[in-house]
């Protein structure tokens, strides 16, 4: 019966995991194994940690597990059931995604190749000018990337403008309404028809957060009006609303919950880059050496460099393998049940892919807390195709901005490595495990230092025109 074979777990009702929930996960598949499962109130997890039970779980019953399981709070009532990263299984769904896919995925995310170039050696010059502020660069970066490509806006962006600073004030409200018991009403749910305190709350969060979304989108419709709009994810939902099928409401929550599902991560991705290179100089120098090799110190990197570059794309996938962006994962939910070996996951359970615990298994990556980037590196030194990276998500709710991250990731690693020597500071040594506790975590503030290796860095930036 499905209640003999559950998967094995710590036992009683876990209503709270406590904080670092991902750790917690990790020292439980220590002690249960590589697929575990909890009860937690009227609810069952799972979770999946190792390599190999994310593949025959994650990925191969992927459309089983496409679900979301249900958020009142922050799914339905905050996000009126519209933010792609908290809608259910369905047709809703699955036209949200298209219409993301087809301008996120692989082949069409090159034409947002000089956006990001042009952000990334922005990004440079403010290490150079500024280094002690490192992370608030990476902000900055991850920021105006995302409103250039979804509204096309070409003004400076600050992480501090008011803009990013209100889209940021309701994308922190979501978390803190998805988090556990954070809201009655998600384990009342009735409560929702009844407009009072926490309801009525989060009732006019979403007024506002619809209000903002739907400004944004207003300044690129009469940019659209006055023929003056540069293409972006914005102006293309515009004009193809009607192939997709989209309300206006959903058009302006597709484009704006775009900044909370791509800047954050890709700011904390950059973050995390800086860490490693700062606490792993030996690694830092091969990839330097890879990059004088490929580039020389007479131009700057840029992406026809990539595939030479094989050493900066293993750094980034090993830097987000030791510290991963989003190390518990997003909740999916069993739509049916799901064997694996001998035991059951029921239909309707929360199922997490625990990325830490995925992407530290020690059958895949020998000595998993070290820093390793040749794990990724095959015996001709090419990056390896048959090893997977679970950052991203899995099965049919993988990331659909991963193409772009990706290509952010790669540039920015690129020239600041090309650019700089980054070394710890002894007077203020890094701690490597000092992270926030949310759903995408962030390095604690660290200091580093940032010292340029090319003789005319400043006038090599501004000459090269690309
Ligand atoms: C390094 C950067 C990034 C990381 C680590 C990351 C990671 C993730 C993860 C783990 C998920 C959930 C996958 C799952 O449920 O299994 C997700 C979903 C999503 N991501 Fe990303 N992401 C990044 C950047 C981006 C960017 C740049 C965009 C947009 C341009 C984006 C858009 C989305 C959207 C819309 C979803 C919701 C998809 C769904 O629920 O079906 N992400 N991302």
């Amino acid at each position: 019966s499905k209640r003999d074979n559950l998967p094995p777990g710590p036992g009683g009702n876990r209503l709270s995991i406590g904080p670092y929930a991902y750790r917690r996960f990790h020292e439980w598949s220590k002690e249960y194994g590589p697929v575990f499962s909890l009860k937690h109130g009227s609810k069952l997890i799972v979770v999946i940690a190792s390599y190999q039970a994310a593949i025959d779980i994650m990925q191969k019953h992927g459309s089983e597990l496409a679900d979301r399981p249900r958020s009142v709070a922050a799914g339905e009532i905050f996000s009126g059931d519209m933010r792609t990263l908290l809608v259910g299984a369905g047709e809703r769904l699955k036209k949200l995604r298209r219409a993301l896919h087809s301008q996120l995925q692989s082949t069409t995310a090159q034409q947002y190749g000089s956006l990001q170039y042009r952000n990334a050696k922005n990004y440079v010059r403010n290490m150079l000018s500024d280094p002690e502020h490192h992370l608030d660069h990476g902000r900055t970066y991850a920021a105006s990337v995302i409103l250039e490509l979804t509204y096309s806006k070409t003004t400076p962006t600050k992480y501090a403008d008011k803009e990013v600073q209100d889209v940021m004030k309701n994308v922190n409200r979501m978390f803190a309404a998805l988090k556990i018991g954070a809201y009655i009403v998600d384990t009342f749910p009735f409560l929702k028809y009844i407009p009072l305190g926490g309801v009525s709350e989060l009732r006019r969060f979403h007024k506002e957060e619809l209000g903002l979304f739907k400004s944004q989108l207003n300044s690129a419709r009469e940019k659209l009006s006055q023929s003056i709009a540069q293409p972006s994810f914005a102006t293309y939902l515009l004009e193809n609303q009607g192939q997709y099928d989209l309300s206006n409401d959903e058009l302006a929550y597709l484009a704006g919950s775009m900044f909370g599902a791509g800047s954050d991560t890709t700011a904390s991705g950059l973050g995390i880059i800086t860490m490693a290179a700062a606490t792993h100089p030996e690694e830092l120098k091969k990839v330097q050496s890879q990059i004088d090799a490929v580039v020389g110190r007479d131009r700057l990197p840029n992406y026809d460099d990539e595939p030479l570059l094989s050493r900066v794309t293993a750094f980034v996938l090993e830097a987000h393998r030791w510290r991963p962006i989003a190390p518990q994962g997003f909740a999916h939910r069993a739509m049916k049940d799901v064997i694996w070996k001998d035991v059951v996951i029921p239909k309707g359970a929360i199922v997490y892919g625990n990325h830490w615990s995925i992407m530290h298994d020690p059958e895949v990556f020998p000595e998993p807390d070290s820093f390793r980037p040749d794990h990724w590196l095959n015996e001709e030194g090419e990056v390896r195709d048959d090893l997977k990276h679970f950052d991203f998500g899995f099965g049919r709710r993988v990331c659909p901005g991963q193409y772009v991250a990706e290509r952010s990731l790669f540039i920015n690693t690129a020239l600041i490595f090309w650019a700089f020597n980054i070394h710890e500071d002894p007077n203020s040594p890094i701690d490597t495990t000092a992270f926030t506790d949310a759903s995408v975590v962030h390095p604690l503030p660290f200091a580093v230092k940032i010292v340029p290796r090319i003789k005319n860095l400043r006038e090599l930036l501004d000459a090269d025109t690309d």
